[in-house]
C-alpha cells in the first residue's frame, strides 16, 4: 500500500498572501503567519521563522513580489531598480544558504527579461509573482528526484542518521535529506532514523523528530553527543545531511556539527551523503574557505527558549555553519543524479549536462 506524505507547507502563496508556518513555535503550535510587507519577510527569514536554504530561497522571492506589486513605477525602469534594490535589501537576512542569493538574482533576472520583452510594468510584477511560484514548484520536483537517485543508495531495514533539519519544512516538499526517507515509506521500507536535536536551535529535535514522526516514520532522536555511540553500536549504516551552500571543490557548509559528524563517520566507515539540490551548488565559491559562515546571538546558547543555563556576560562563540571538507564527503546527491569525487570536475559538468 503508497502511504502518501503530505507535510505541513513552510511556505505558501495563498489569496494573493504569502503565507509561512512560523517554524520558531514548532513542536508545540503549529501557527501560520501573512507577511505583508517585505521588512516582516526579512525578519521572518533572520528570526528563523522559515529556515533552510531552499525555504529560504522560495521566501525570498515572494518576498521581492511582496515589496514591489504595490510600487507605483511611472516607467519600467523605476521598477527595475527597485526590484533591485529590495532584492538587495532581503540579501541581507542570512549570509549562507546560497538560495537566498541563487532564488533573488533568478527574480532579478526574470524583471529584466520580462522588461527587454517589453512588457508594462503590471506584466513584469505578475511575471515575478509568477518565477516565484515556478521557483517553489521546481524545488518540489528536484527534492522528489533527490530522494529517487538517494534510494538507489538506500535498503529496507537499514539506519541512518541525520542532523538539522533538511526535511520537508526546509523545502516545498519532502526535503532533501529526508527525501530518500519519505520514498522509502512510500515504498513500504522501514528505513530506521536517527534524528540529532542539533543545538543549540534545535532544528533536529523540534523539527525533523516532529514531520518524520507526523509522517509515519520511525525516528529515535537523540543528542549530538550520541552520534558517536550510535554508530559504535552498529546502528548506522548512513549518514546523509542537507547544506546550504557546496562550493566548487566539494566543501560543504551545513549546519554547525555536521564537520564532526563527518569525521565520525569516517571514523566507523559510514558512508557521508550529502543532499544538494543544484541551487545550493556555488560554483563560483573557490573552496569551503569562502564560504561566509553566519554568527548567531549568544542567547541562542545561553538562553535557548527561555532558560538560562549559562552564567550572566559569559563569552559565547555561535556559529550557525560549519564547513565538511570534501575529503569526509562520500557522495553528493543532486538532482541529476549522483555525484562522487573528484569533485571540481564532476560538479562542473553537473552545470553543463
Ligand atoms: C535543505 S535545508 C539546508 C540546511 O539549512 C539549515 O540551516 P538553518 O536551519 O539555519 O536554515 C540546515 O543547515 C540544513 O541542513
Amino acid at each position: 500500500m503508497t502511504k502518501t506524505y503530505e507535510p505541513l507547507q513552510s511556505v505558501r502563496w495563498e489569496n494573493d498572501e504569502l503565507i509561512l508556518l512560523d517554524q520558531t513555535k514548532l513542536p508545540e503550535q503549529t501557527e501560520f503567519l501573512t507577511l505583508s510587507d517585505v521588512k516582516q519577510v526579512w525578519e521572518a527569514i533572520e528570526r528563523l521563522k522559515v529556515r533552510g536554504a531552499p525555504a529560504i530561497g522560495i521566501t525570498a522571492a515572494y518576498g521581492v513580489y511582496v515589496a514591489v506589486r504595490s510600487f507605483a513605477s511611472a516607467t519600467v525602469d523605476e521598477l527595475l531598480s527597485e526590484v533591485k534594490k529590495q532584492a538587495d535589501y532581503l540579501a541581507t537576512s542570512r549570509p549562507t544558504a546560497v538560495n537566498l542569493f541563487w532564488a533573488l538574482n533568478r527574480m532579478v533576472r526574470r524583471a529584466e527579461e520580462s522588461a527587454a520583452a517589453g512588457q508594462s510594468p503590471a506584466q513584469i510584477k505578475q511575471a515575478l509573482l509568477k518565477e516565484a511560484q515556478e521557483i517553489q514548484a521546481e524545488d518540489e520536483r528536484v527534492c522528489r528526484a533527490i530522494g529517487e537517485h538517494a534510494l538507489t543508495l538506500f535498503s529496507d531495514g537499514m539506519g541512518v542518521l541525520t542532523h538539522c533539519n533538511a526535511g520537508g519544512l526546509a523545502t516545498a516538499k519532502y526535503g532533501t535529506a529526508t527525501a530518500p526517507m519519505y520514498l522509502a515509506h512510500e515504498k513500504g521500507w522501514n528505513i530506521k532514523v536517527f534524528a540529532d536535536e542539533t543545538r543549540p536551535v534545535l532544528q533536529g529535535a523540534r523539527l525533523t523528530a516532529y514531520e518524520l514522526q507526523q509522517a509515519g516514520i520511525d525516528v529515535t532522536l537523540i543528542c549530538d553527543n550520541m552520534a558517536a555511540k550510535v554508530m559504535s553500536n552498529g546502528w548506522v549504516q548512513a549518514v546523509i545531511v542537507g547544506t546550504d551552500r557546496v562550493a566548487a571543490n566539494g566543501d560543504v557548509a551545513n549546519k554547525i556539527g555536521t564537520y564532526g559528524l563527518a569525521v565520525l563517520a569516517r571514523a566507523h566507515n559510514i558512508p557521508f551523503y550529502v543532499a544538494a539540490p543544484l541551487s545550493s551548488i556555488d560554483l563560483t565559491t573557490p573552496t569551503g574557505k569562502e564560504i561566509p559562515i553566519e554568527e548567531r546571538e549568544a542567547e541562542e546558547v545561553t538562553r535557548g527558549f527561555g532558560r538560562q543555563v549559562a552564567p550572566n556576560d559569559i563569552k559565547v562563540y555561535n556559529p550557525a555553519f560549519d564547513v565538511t571538507p570534501n575529503e569526509y564527503v562520500t557522495a553528493i546527491i543532486t538532482e541529476k543524479g549522483i555525484v562522487r569525487a573528484p569533485y571540481r570536475e564532476n560538479l562542473q559538468a553537473l552545470f553543463e549536462k
